[in-house]
């Protein structure tokens, strides 16, 4: 099963034929821009990668993910942005997940870590382009998000 992915902030993520890339207005919504990120959000992912290093993050695009029970994420880089100095800010709300975070390449063994509402994850500098994923969300019910897992990941994508 997999899982339902939309944006806000100036930049979203999109694939189609040509392949994966950030665009500016959402396909799926006839070209109308992507919503604006909301401002506690990106103080908050600001804050969360000051706290790890990264100063000057002002980020310009949020992917949401939706996961149902079932849906996962196969391990994969981010690296689509255009600037990989700049850090990623992940945000998980809802039911729990076993976020796996591996090495450079993607044959290298992934450290499992489980995340749960509220935690928030920053990877970057020399780590930035690590392979991660997501296993298959176990069936539950969040007390404040119902039968779902909300993944927000705030980039610098342009
Ligand atoms: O859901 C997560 O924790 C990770 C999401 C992710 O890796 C991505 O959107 O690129
Ligand atoms: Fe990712």
């Amino acid at each position: 099963m997999s899982v339902a992915t939309t944006s806000c902030g100036h930049l979203g993520w999109m694939t189609d034929r040509r392949g994966y890339r950030y665009v500016t207005a959402d396909p799926l919504r006839e070209q109308a821009p992507w919503p604006a990120m909301p401002p506690l959000l990106a103080t908050l992912a600001e804050q969360a990668a000051v706290q790890a290093g990264f100063p000057a993050f002002r980020p310009d695009s949020c992917l949401i993910n939706r996961y149902v029970p079932g849906a996962k994420m196969s391990l994969h880089q981010d690296k689509d942005e255009a600037d990989f100095s700049q850090p990623i800010v992940s945000v998980s709300l809802g039911l729990p997940a076993v976020f796996q975070f591996g090495g450079l390449a993607r044959s290298d063994k992934a450290q499992r870590y489980l995340l749960t509402h509220g935690d928030v994850v920053v990877w970057g500098g020399p780590d930035r382009l690590r392979f991660h994923g997501v296993l298959p969300i176990k069936p539950g019910e969040h007390p404040r998000m119902g039968a779902q897992r909300i993944n927000l990941t705030f980039r610098v994508a342009g």
